[in-house]
This record gives C-alpha cells, structure tokens and sequence, in this order.
C-alpha cells in the first residue's frame, strides 16, 4: 500500500506520478515521489503545511516544471509534451484553485464562459451564456449570482462560482486545492456533498488537497499522505490507521481526528455549543455587516 504502486491496468489511473523531484534554488519540496489516482475515486491528499501538496498538484496541472520525474494523466505523459497535445489533455480536467482564483473584472457568468470561449471558439453568445446558466446552477448558485461580480459574493459563493468554472468543460477529473478551507461548518458539509453528488452525476475522479478531517472522513474514497518530500502512505483512513507513523497517528487519532472520525465526545460537544455563535458570526461578516475577526479557523 505505501507507495502505491499495484498494477492496475492504465485505463484504472487517471493520474501516474513517478520519482517527482521538485526544488526552489537550495529546498527540495519533492524527492523521488510517487502517486496514482485511480479513476472515479476522491483522492484526499494530506500533509503538514509546506509539505508540497499545492506544488503537486501545480506538477500535475503543468503550472509548475519538475526537475525529474515523470507524470502522465489519461495515460498521457504531460512533461514536455507539445502545447496542442497538451491541451486536449487539459480540456478534459477542472481546477478550483485556493481562494476561487477568479477574474475579478469578469462576472460570474463570464468566468464560467472563460474555457469554453477558450476551448469552443465558435459558441455563439446566446448558447455560452445558457451553458454558464446550467454551470452556474449545478454549483448550487442561485440564478442571481450569474451577473455578480467576484467582489460581491461571499467566500462560500466564490467556491461555487470558482467550482462552475472548473465544471465548465464537463472535465472527467477534478481538481480542487483546499475547497473548504475558510467556509462555516454547514458551507463545508454542503460543498462535501455536492461534490459527492458532482462525482456520482459526472462520473468524476477528484483530486483533493485538504486540510479538513471531516471532508477526508466523508467523502474521501483513499487519502495520500505527504511528509518527507514524498506520498508516505497512501490508502482508506482505516489503513492509514493501521500504520505506525507518528505523523499520522497524530493527525488521525489527536482530538479533531477523533471528533471527525466521531470518536471524541467532549470535542464534539464544545463544537455543537460554540458552532452556532461561530457560524452567526461568521454569517454576518459575509453579509459586510461586522469584521471576520475570530470567524477564521473554526473547526469543523
Ligand atoms: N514558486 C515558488 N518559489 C519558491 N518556493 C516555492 C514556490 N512555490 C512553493 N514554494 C515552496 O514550496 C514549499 C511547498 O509549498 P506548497 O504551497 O506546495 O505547500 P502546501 O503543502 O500546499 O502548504 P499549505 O498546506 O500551507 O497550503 C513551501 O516551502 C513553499 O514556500
């Protein structure tokens, strides 16, 4: 289990990753890394801060050029590869980026419309704009958020819209770096389910890089864990668990793994006190009527 490295026929991996290196000037974030996502599976990927998860994931999505390795996503390899190959690669995957990552002159509607205008240049107005209508709607947007800028939406609604624009070309694998981070408890849960209901719908495969136990308890098929510049186990909860590292012994076993894996009572019972106030507060810093200070780093 711990490097990952089965046999399983090629059409079963979406994503091959082998011997990754990655270094800025003197620091090594990647040495000799391997992973593979399989295909229809929610893959969490874990790891301190630092350890290289958002590096990865930019590895594999072409943003970021490995010293050495190799990495191949529906069997095709992707490193050096020419531009127009390349892209039909890429046409077929989504990326929701940390924070939305959207285009913040263009409305939520025209972000949406941002790929397929790249990809179909000959979609006329009327059926780009009902494309981005269907997007938007599968998100769980209302229809109001369409014509909405960035700047007026809330972080849970930035998710969304950042969401319908990697759903924009009906992409086969998904990616999504931290979707949770920052969004109230009940956000979260709802965003964990749509992307349940997404993968179930669309047949989605999901790479998902997440600090959040309750989304890795939830949803999460395996979960790859990074730590010394590499994926040091990957595999369900219940065999991670079974694992003797300290790592994630701690990460799965101290009191916010067991609150998640439903374990710890007392944990759970401040989060049920303290969760309403938090989330009310949390509620009206997005409404612009109070700061977001303390409405930051809730547990889940
Ligand atoms: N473009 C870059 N130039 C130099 N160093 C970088 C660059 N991108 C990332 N790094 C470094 O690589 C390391 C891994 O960064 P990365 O963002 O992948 O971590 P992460 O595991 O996603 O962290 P977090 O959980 O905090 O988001 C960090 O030390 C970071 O400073």
């Amino acid at each position: 289990m711990k490097r990952d490295t089965d046999d399983r026929c090629d059409d079963d991996i979406v994503v091959r990753v082998r011997g990754l290196a990655n270094r800025f000037g003197e620091q090594a974030v990647h040495e000799n890394l391997d992973l593979e996502v399989r295909r229809g599976e929610i893959l969490g990927v874990v790891g301190g801060s630092g350890t290289g998860k958002s590096v990865l994931m930019r590895s594999i999505i072409g943003l970021q050029t490995p010293a050495e390795g190799e990495i191949a996503v529906f069997g095709e390899p992707m490193i050096g590869r020419d531009e127009t190959e390349a892209k039909n690669v890429r046409r077929r995957w989504g990326v929701l980026f940390q924070g939305g990552a959207l285009f913040s002159t263009l409305t939520v509607a025209e972000n949406v419309q941002v790929p397929l205008r790249e990809y179909y240049r000959r979609l006329d107005q009327r059926l780009l704009d009902e494309i981005a209508t269907y997007k938007v709607a599968m998100s769980g947007l209302p229809p109001e958020a369409g014509p909405k800028y960035p700047s007026e939406l809330s972080g849970g609604m930035k998710k969304r819209a950042g969401l319908a624009r990697a759903l924009a070309l009906d992409p086969e694998l998904l990616f999504l770096d931290e979707p949770t981070a920052g969004l109230d408890p009940i956000g979260a849960a709802a965003f964990d389910e749509l992307i349940l209901e997404l993968k179930a719908t669309m047949g989605l495969t999901v790479f998902l890089i997440t600090h959040d136990l309750d989304t890795l308890y939830a949803i999460c098929d395996r979960v790859a864990v990074l730590a010394d510049r590499k994926v040091i186990a990957i595999g369900t909860i219940e065999e991670l668990l079974a694992l003797d590292h300290p790592w994630i012994q701690e990460y799965f076993n101290g009191p916010r793994g067991r609150a998640a894996a439903g374990g710890d009572q007392d944990l759970g019972r401040a989060e049920r006190e303290e969760g309403p106030r938090l989330r009310e507060q949390q509620r009206q810093a997005e409404a612009g009527q109070v700061q977001a200070q303390g409405a930051e780093g809730v547990a889940r």
